[in-house]
């Protein structure tokens, strides 16, 4: 997620639970009853956007457009399929990053870091030894856009990891590109008008690794957030992301389907549709029996480029929301501020 909660950790990553021996959970440091995921959760009714009639004629073009624009309006969620990202492809990214996983503990706390400016780094939020549990989670994040300036510092081990990992990093960066026009096309700003700036934006990759939870009732992957980004496109080994519906605190569980990924409205689109298209809360749930890999990769405008409400959806009745800002911002507060306790960025800019 773009927003983490310390890393640091006594664990030795990529051992199995049985391995680490980890005793059962103190309820004193288990997150609150209230907060809690259940283990048989209420399935999402979530559209799923097929993108094939994006290709097509104006007619096909324009009924994919609208279905798109209502999901982001109504849900800030949907899953796509026939979005031209072979399985092959999803395969070797999923493939390479359960492999990194798996390194032995030194190899990947080479990268290890707690500071959010750094483009490649290790964390996890197996918090400060076996007591504290709230979250379970261990992940590698790192820059994507342009490839090549960034590649080179991605990890070499294993070796595979940089073609695969990049070869997907490039497809779903084309994919995030022409989502962001059609919905740019709903919101009535036509196809291009974020071309220039996307260009030039930022490409993060999240890659969270959930190991086997022995209590998944009691801790969560990752808290209730929205993404800091314009756009998140995701893509899960296993069913465990859940999003929250319409009614504050209603959690459901976002159903698999084989081959089709997740695209989250983020704070920014929010803020650029002035509130008509709503960022998504959405946490991670945990089990018992087996890791999930989820594969995030989160497309914004570039480091100092403030995302600003389109002034063409602004008039009397619809005052401008919120104040423009930077994902530099967004990194800024971070570094400052727990994101695990409720501290949202989102809140801080908005206007009303
Ligand atoms: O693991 C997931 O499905 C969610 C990850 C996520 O929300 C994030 O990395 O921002
Ligand atoms: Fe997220």
């Amino acid at each position: 997620m773009e927003g983490d909660e310390g890393s640091s950790s006594n664990y030795s990553i990529g051992q199995s639970v049985q391995e680490r021996g980890l005793p059962r959970v103190p309820e004193c440091y288990t997150i609150p009853p209230s907060h809690r995921a259940s283990l048989n959760p209420d399935v999402a009714d979530v559209p799923v956007v097929d993108l094939a009639g994006l290709q097509q004629d104006p007619a096909q073009r324009s009924i994919v457009i609208d279905n798109i624009g209502n999901a982001c309006r109504r849900f800030g969620f949907f899953q796509i399929t026939n979005h031209g990202i072979s399985q092959a492809v999803l395969d070797g990214a999923l493939s390479s990053a359960f492999d990194f996983f798996d390194l032995p503990a030194e190899e990947k706390l080479k990268y290890m870091s707690n500071n959010v400016h750094k483009p490649v780094r290790f964390g996890t939020s197996l918090k400060d030894g076996v007591d504290k549990i709230q979250f379970w989670r261990v992940f590698l994040k790192h820059y994507a856009h342009p490839l090549k300036d960034w590649v080179g510092l991605w990890p070499q081990n294993p070796p595979n990891y940089r073609e695969k990992m990049g070869k997907y990093c490039v497809e779903v960066r084309k994919l995030a590109m022409e989502l962001m026009g059609a919905i740019t096309e709903s919101l009535g700003l036509g196809p291009k008008y974020l071309t220039n700036k996307m260009e030039d934006g930022l490409q993060v990759m999240a890659v969270n690794c959930y190991p086997p939870c022995p209590q998944p009732a009691l801790a969560l992957g990752l808290p209730p957030h929205s993404d800091y980004s314009c756009l998140t496109i995701a893509l899960q080994s296993s069913p465990g992301l859940e999003i929250m519906g319409n009614e504050a605190g209603t959690w459901r569980l976002v159903p698999e389907h084989q081959g089709v990924l997740q695209v989250h409205v983020g704070d920014h689109l929010e803020v650029l549709s002035n509130g008509l298209c709503k960022s998504v809360v959405h946490r991670a749930t945990l089990n018992c029996e087996r890791t999930r890999i989820s594969i995030v990769s989160l497309h914004s405008l570039a480091m100092d480029e403030k995302m600003e409400t389109a002034k063409e959806l602004v008039d009397e009745q619809h005052p401008k929301g919120y104040k423009g800002s930077s994902f530099r911002d967004f990194l800024d507060f971070l570094s400052t501020n727990d994101i695990a306790q409720g501290r949202s960025f989102n809140k801080t800019i908005k206007l009303m």
